[in-house]
């Protein structure tokens, strides 16, 4: 079954377009992530699927039936925000079974469902406390528990792990991943890191300026990029464009090549000299201005002696790069 379905959905504050015929399904238990640069309205188009903004035009449809003149909280969606949303004066129990009260749910049924989440979250020891008594990370799987006991068709997450530090934030990102695993709920997701996006997708959505670029599975999406702006997105480091290239590309093309399918070789067709080193202990990072003055990232695994101011010869395999043409679509090479 569909989760949701969204058709020919615009929105637009005043004159200024920010969502531009979005149509877009998420199937039932999907992890679905919208991931993009600032400003591409990715919160945006969360809100309108939430009811926290209405559509300008088009259909916002959630598990069969069309919401968009529906409320928030008649939806059958929860949404976890950045900020968490916390309430200071409740106890983390108080926080998870407001929703629940105010659905006017049975008292058993809101201790059963506090009772689960708090236990799959491993909450058990902070329910008596204030959300102020509680560390970033915790305060998240507060807002996330909040979520989970009302019991939603679908989960809307709004950049989540914004707030937290690096090592918590891949902890918490294996937590949401493992929560989507146990409850097989539909959820979607909505963030700027890559990263993100990569390992908790099934599908991922790429929006820019308001439109949906590319859907496809992570995979999909970094092996067959439709265009440049996706193929630039979605791999860290990012893709190298070479605009003086080795092979025959499009007039005023570009030639793309992932930083871990350029290898130092002798006699290599890339000549430059290293810039740059960023040693990460498990890879390298080098970074290479060409002959040809553009700048390069190579990525070798392992660690690597190479210094600052060397030259380098540089290759790759041709079928491991990509073409595009000066309107930065993906083309295939002239055989
Ligand atoms: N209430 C509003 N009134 C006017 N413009 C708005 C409003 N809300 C958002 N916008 C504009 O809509 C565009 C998309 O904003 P949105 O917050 O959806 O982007 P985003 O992709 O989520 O960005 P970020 O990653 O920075 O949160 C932006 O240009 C923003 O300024």
């Amino acid at each position: 079954m569909t989760a949701l379905s969204l058709t020919n959905v615009c929105k637009s504050f005043g004159s200024v377009e920010v969502l531009k015929d979005i149509n877009l399904t998420v199937e039932e238990g999907e992890f679905v992530v919208f991931v993009g640069p600032s400003g591409c309205g990715k919160s945006t188009l969360l809100r309108v699927i939430a009811g926290l903004e209405d559509a300008t035009a088009g259909t916002v449809n959630i598990g069969g039936n069309v919401v968009n003149n529906i409320p928030p909280a008649k939806r059958g969606i929860a949404m976890v925000f950045q900020s968490y949303a916390l309430y200071p004066h409740l106890s983390v129990h108080d926080n998870m079974a407001l929703g629940l009260k105010q659905e006017k749910q049975p008292k058993s049924v809101i201790e059963e469902r506090v009772g689960k989440a708090v236990e799959m979250l491993d909450l058990s020891a902070y329910v008596d406390r204030r959300p102020s008594d509680l560390s970033g990370g915790q305060r998240q799987r507060v807002a996330i528990g909040r979520a989970i006991v009302r019991e939603p068709q679908l989960f809307l997450f709004d950049e989540p792990l914004s707030n937290l530090d690096a090592a918590l934030r891949m902890n918490t990102r294996i937590e949401i991943a493992e929560l989507h695993r146990t409850l097989s709920a539909s959820m979607i997701y909505v963030t700027h890191d890559q990263t993100e996006a990569m390992t908790l997708a099934d599908k991922i959505v790429v929006l820019r300026d308001g439109r949906v670029e590319q859907v496809g599975s992570p995979m999909e999406l970094y092996n067959n990029p439709a265009n440049q702006f996706v193929a630039g997105f979605l791999g860290s480091p990012a893709m190298n464009f070479l605009k003086k290239a080795p092979l025959a590309i499009p007039e005023n093309g570009a030639l793309g090549i992932r930083p871990e399918h350029l290898r130092p070789t002798k006699g290599g067709r890339i000549k430059g000299t290293v810039t740059h080193v960023e040693r990460l202990g498990g890879d390298t990072n080098l970074l290479v201005s060409t002959d040809e003055q553009e700048a390069l990232t190579v990525r070798i695994f392992g660690q690597d002696g190479t210094l600052v101011g060397e030259k380098i010869e540089l290759d790759f395999d041709d079928h491991a790069a990509f073409a595009f043409d000066a309107e930065q679509h993906r083309v295939t090479f002239a055989a």
